[in-house]
């Protein structure tokens, strides 16, 4: 009988005795992960606008992993390994995407009762969250004097500020492919955010225009399209969520708040992505 008296048995071999023994929470590091939470005030609310934090930069954590694991894959034209890459870091901001609905039953007067101790402190100041925006070539050198309180922040981002981007990797790609992506393109300075190249968009063309030709090259341009949907919807749904939160106050880092999160939805990261689409079948 599977169940009895309500409990289900035991299998005879499983494991009990973890003396000298790796368990779960030594494998997981799992007294300093839930020791980890400290709140200041003693409202009730706090863990949850901790936890939501701490799991969203866990996900950014893996996003950074895997977003330069992408480049160098592509440095290496293994398109496979990218492209599965880029598949798992659009998983991850589906889920942290997901998970604003958990914040989103914070209301108003809940967090009004701690937002007091937060200080100056703000998602702004997320190294991690900067070093996606990085690594997608949203670059931006005068966010750093923001880290220079924190060495290792700082040395994080200074290092991505000076690597190329997942982007400069793939148009890097496509030329030692045969495809002709302008010189100019290839030696740009990786140190700037990336502005449109309108270059670019008759190379697209030829791609989306032939895809049984270039399959590897079609996927893998979608593949990125899929990713900016991804990481703007995260935008998006952090904008709503701090809306209906604290309506068009001033954020704590200091910014004029919602309007300064709208401008984020502004920002792209491949245009000419899209720009090709309104070129495709004319
Ligand atoms: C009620 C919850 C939240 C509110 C009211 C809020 C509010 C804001 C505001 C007003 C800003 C603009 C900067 C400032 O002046 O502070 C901001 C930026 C930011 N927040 Fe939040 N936030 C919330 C939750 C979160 C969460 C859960 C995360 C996840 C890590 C997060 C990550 C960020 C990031 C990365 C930025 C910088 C965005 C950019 O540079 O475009 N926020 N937030
Ligand atoms: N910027 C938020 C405060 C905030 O959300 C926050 C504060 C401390 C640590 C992370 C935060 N999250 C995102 O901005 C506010 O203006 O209420």
């Amino acid at each position: 009988m599977a169940i009895e008296d309500g409990v289900r048995a035991m299998d005879e071999g499983m494991t009990t005795d973890f003396r000298g023994r790796m368990d779960y929470g030594d494998y997981l590091a799992l007294d300093e992960l839930l020791s980890a939470q400290h709140p200041i005030s003693d409202h009730h609310d706090e863990p949850l606008f901790i936890i939501q934090h701490q799991t969203t930069e866990l996900w950014l954590k893996l996003a950074l992993h895997e977003l330069r694991a992408v480049r160098s894959y592509l440095e290496a034209d293994d398109v496979r390994r990218a492209r599965k890459g880029l598949a798992r870091v659009k998983h991850v901001f589906h889920t942290i995407t997901d998970q604003w609905s958990v914040l989103a039953t914070l209301t108003p007067s809940e967090y009004t009762e701690f937002r007091g101790v937060l200080g100056n402190a703000s998602g702004f100041q997320s190294h991690q969250y900067r070093a996606v925006e990085f690594v997608l070539g949203n670059k931006d050198e005068r966010v750093l004097r923001v880290f220079e309180a924190r060495p290792h922040a700082h040395d994080l981002l200074a290092a991505e500020l000076e690597a190329p981007t997942v982007y400069d990797a793939f148009l890097r790609h496509l030329a030692r492919a045969g495809h002709p992506v302008p010189e100019h393109v290839l030696h740009r300075d990786v140190r700037r955010a990336w502005v449109q190249e309108d270059a670019l968009v008759p190379v697209y063309k030829a791609i989306y225009e032939d895809t049984a030709a270039h399959w590897a090259e079609y996927a893998t341009c979608e593949d990125l399209v899929d990713l900016e949907d991804a990481v703007q919807l995260w935008r998006f749904r952090h904008l709503r969520t701090v809306q209906r939160t604290i309506g068009f106050k001033p954020g704590t880092g200091g910014s004029s708040g919602v309007g300064f999160l709208r401008r984020a939805l502004d920002l792209t990261f491949f245009p000419e992505l899209y720009a090709v689409r309104t070129q495709i079948g004319t």
